[in-house]
């Protein structure tokens, strides 16, 4: 999934296709990094920086805010990430812009990674499902992230249906934020860490898959480079998926940090930022040359 020098605003992604027609998962989304390099770039409409952009903390101004972040974000990267909570907190009209987000993000040529961290028991994982991954279903995404903390079996029915539909998963193994450090670095009785069995679970899933599997997992940018690489690390060199790297940008990441903590693993590696991208809003110029930047700052990474 090597991204090399994107070509461009709006660069069609050939190969990126939809979920049923353009192949799997891995394969569209290598697709899209080859033409647009790695970034995932989020639609994060933080009441914040709907007051900065002049526009009031509403659903009208949620979706000003949020439709036109997406034109020009989904014009200039590879993956776009609406973070669903910012939606959700404007009742069922913001989750009819959360729709309409969707649907625009496709139309420009990117994929839509829906950040909404679902996880359940089995039977209401099958309805979380249907909400996210059926073709036809007014919030169905390009891939959804799950939380696999009631255990990642019960997540199955959304693995199966993911890997059927040529959609993608992201676990949560090793977040970004402090607060996780306890819970997901516990050993379980065989050793490994929580976050380790994460990873395993994602890498048996796509064992044998080329380019490369569906089941990614979110590993934080912030996190120590030593819980990464090493004998006692995350494998993420087994992982034969993609990694989704939030924490890059305004949560203190830098490229450096990047380099850093992925090394080796880096090409399969989809930095995620929002709030450092969006706060150069809302002048679509200004917005548009940020994200070349961050997306021109990560294709060195890769290439160089
Ligand atoms: O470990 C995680 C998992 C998800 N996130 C989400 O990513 C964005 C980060 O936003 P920034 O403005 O770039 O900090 C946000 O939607 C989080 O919910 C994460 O930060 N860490």
């Amino acid at each position: 999934m090597t991204g090399g020098a994107p070509d461009g605003p709006g660069t069609p992604v050939a190969g990126a296709g939809a979920p049923g027609r353009g192949g799997s998962f891995g394969r569209r989304l290598a697709a899209a990094v080859a033409a647009r390099g790695p970034l995932c770039a989020g639609i994060d409409p933080h009441p914040a920086l709907l007051e900065a952009w002049g526009l009031p903390v509403d659903a009208g101004g949620l979706e000003r805010f949020a439709l036109a972040a997406t034109e020009v974000l989904a014009a200039e990267a590879a993956v776009v990430k609406p973070q669903s909570a910012f939606f959700e907190a404007h009742g069922a009209a913001g989750i009819a812009v959360l729709e309409r987000v969707l649907a625009h993000a496709r139309q420009a040529g990117a994929l839509v990674l829906l950040d909404v961290k679902r996880g359940d028991i089995g039977s209401t994982m099958a309805a979380y499902t249907a909400a996210y991954l059926a073709d036809g279903a007014p919030l169905a995404a390009d891939a959804v992230t799950l939380s696999p903390y009631l255990g990642v079996e019960a997540l199955a029915p959304a693995l199966d249906a993911a890997e059927r539909e040529g959609r993608g998963v992201f676990l949560l193994a090793r977040t970004s934020n402090p607060e996780a450090d306890r819970v997901q670095r516990a050993r379980l009785p065989d050793g490994r860490t929580l976050a380790r069995s994460v990873v395993d679970a994602a890498a048996r899933r796509n064992a044998g898959a080329t380019p490369l599997g569906g089941v990614g997992v979110v590993v934080g940018a912030t996190i120590a480079a030593a819980e990464v690489a090493g004998p006692d690390g995350l494998d993420l060199g087994a992982l034969n998926g993609p990694v989704l790297a939030p924490g890059f940008g305004a949560q203190g990441a830098t490229v450096s940090d990047l380099r850093r903590v992925f090394g080796p693993v880096l090409p399969a590696v989809l930095p995620a930022s929002s709030r450092d991208i969006l706060r150069h809003g809302p002048d679509p110029a200004a917005l548009a040359a940020a994200v070349r930047r961050t997306r021109d700052a990560l294709a060195e990474l890769v290439t160089g």
